[in-house]
């Protein structure tokens, strides 16, 4: 069943200043994998904060269905877990909805189970690739008993009796494909080696520690890393206080530097380096963005960040600094569009096989609403119109993307006509309080 099949528009129009204080929902990806470790672990997992868009909700249906128990009691999570090793083989296929993070990392949780697991999704996670995951569970041992051509969902797994050890070099930058690799080893005896030559959000390796996995992490001196985890550890609940998620954060922050006169106050963002990547980019850009109450909690930095109305300029972006602000790109693309001059993005092959294609995605809404860009193999550029004059009037297709709807709609709050997205539906997937959120700080979004 598709729960979004009739899509619902929307459409953004030119505000007045936005203010106020907000708070975000909870990080997506420590969601995901507090979930997943905490239905893993022997014993009690506590979650607060727990993002509870549609992606993050499939996963804990998973793992209920191998055997979880996960219930909701005021404003926190409570997961009794299996214990490592002791997932149960699920009755029917797991849906993961739109959601990659949860699919992927799951295919991984699970390959080396002596068991057959089938995996199905939305229209747009049906597109995307699982043999970036499945190549490396294939030489632990896994069977893929059926997938779709080109090792794409629907598709059944099915473990070995006992998987084998490897060393795996990601060919690509994906903390997804790390970490499906590292949560196989989980129910692999001896030590699994993923070699990372572009580093990636961490989240895995920094949550299996603290929930008692061995880990051994070390940087070469062409900075490669090298991640050695031991199979088999016994991992025990923990306590969880989910921090705010930059990727949602990136909304309301963009919408501020956007609309004349804004000033906001985004409280409790995760401020992981490997996820901080917009923000670098729109201090060099000329936001005013201030960092505030820099903290650390549950091993994670935080801070608070006031974000006023800024004139930006174009810059060019380091592809290197890809993957610390991969979910980023489009809400960025907007923000260039605004800027004065040429903001240069490159290194951006992964954005092809999110959600949607998301670099063409974002250049034909764009080129429907009056911003000249070029579109790369791998880039994209965009020169922009300051003060937004000339902007709007389109409508944008999102393909299933919810990065793509909230963006658009963020560019609708600056531009000089009203924007329309043709589908408002799949930001309940990461985002679900976005509207609300938007409209108390003076959005108009209707
Ligand atoms: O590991 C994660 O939680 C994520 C990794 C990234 O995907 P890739 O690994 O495909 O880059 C990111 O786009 C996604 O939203 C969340
Ligand atoms: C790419 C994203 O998510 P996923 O891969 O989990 O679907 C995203 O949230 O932007």
């Amino acid at each position: 069943m598709n729960a979004h099949a009739t899509p619902v528009p929307a459409t953004a129009s030119r505000s007045q200043p936005l203010s106020g204080s907000i708070k975000v929902p909870g990080d997506k990806s420590i969601s995901h994998r507090s979930f997943m470790f905490g239905g893993l672990a022997a014993g009690e997992t506590r979650i607060t904060g727990l993002l509870e868009g549609e992606d993050v909700l499939r996963t804990g249906e998973a793992m209920k269905a191998m055997g979880a128990r996960i219930e909701k009691q005021g404003g926190e999570w409570i997961i009794q877990g299996v214990g490592n090793g002791c997932l149960l083989e699920p009755v029917a296929p797991l849906d993961f909805g739109n959601a990659g993070t949860g699919s992927r990392l799951t295919m991984g949780l699970v390959g080396t189970y002596d068991m057959k697991t089938t995996f199905i999704g939305d229209a747009s996670l049906s597109k995307r690739p699982m043999g970036r995951v499945l190549d490396p569970l294939r030489e632990m041992g896994v069977q893929v008993l059926e997938a779709a051509q080109g090792d794409r969902m629907p598709l059944t797994l099915r473990g070995p009796k006992r998987a084998t050890p490897i060393s795996y070099r990601v060919p690509m930058a994906s903390a997804q494909v790390k970490s499906a690799v590292l949560l196989a080893a989980l129910n692999t005896p001896g030590v699994t080696t993923v070699i990372e030559p572009i580093m990636t959000r961490d989240h895995t390796e920094k949550m299996l520690a603290g929930f008692g996995a061995t880990l051994e992490v070390e940087t070469d001196a062409q900075g490669v890393r090298h991640i050695r985890i031991e199979g088999e550890p016994r991992l025990t609940g923990q306590t969880i206080a989910v921090p705010g998620d930059p990727s949602s954060a990136a909304f309301p922050m963009v919408a501020a530097l956007l609309v004349p006169g804004s000033d906001v106050i985004i409280e409790g963002a995760l401020m992981n380096p490997t996820r901080t990547g917009l923000i670098d980019t729109l201090l060099e850009m000329g936001a005013n963005i201030e960092i505030l109450n820099r903290r650390n909690a549950g091993g994670e930095d935080m801070a608070d960040l006031r974000v006023r109305h800024s004139e930006l300029k174009g810059v060019t972006v380091p592809p290197a600094r890809a993957p610390f602000m991969i979910d980023e790109y489009p809400v960025l693309a907007v923000a260039a569009a605004f800027a004065e001059g040429e903001t240069v993005m490159d290194g951006l092959e992964e954005l092809r096989v999110k959600e949607s294609d998301r670099l063409a995605a974002v250049a034909r809404g764009l080129e429907a609403n009056g911003v000249d860009c070029t579109e790369g193999e791998t880039s994209l550029t965009v020169r922009g119109r300051p003060g937004g004059s000339g902007i709007g009037g389109g409508t944008v297709e999102t393909h299933l993307d919810h990065r793509i709807a909230m963006s658009f709609l963020v560019m609708g709050l600056a531009a000089e006509k009203p924007i329309t997205v043709d589908d408002r539906s799949m930001v309940a997937t990461s985002f679900p309080e976005f509207f609300d959120l938007m409209t108390g700080l003076g959005a108009e979004i209707a």
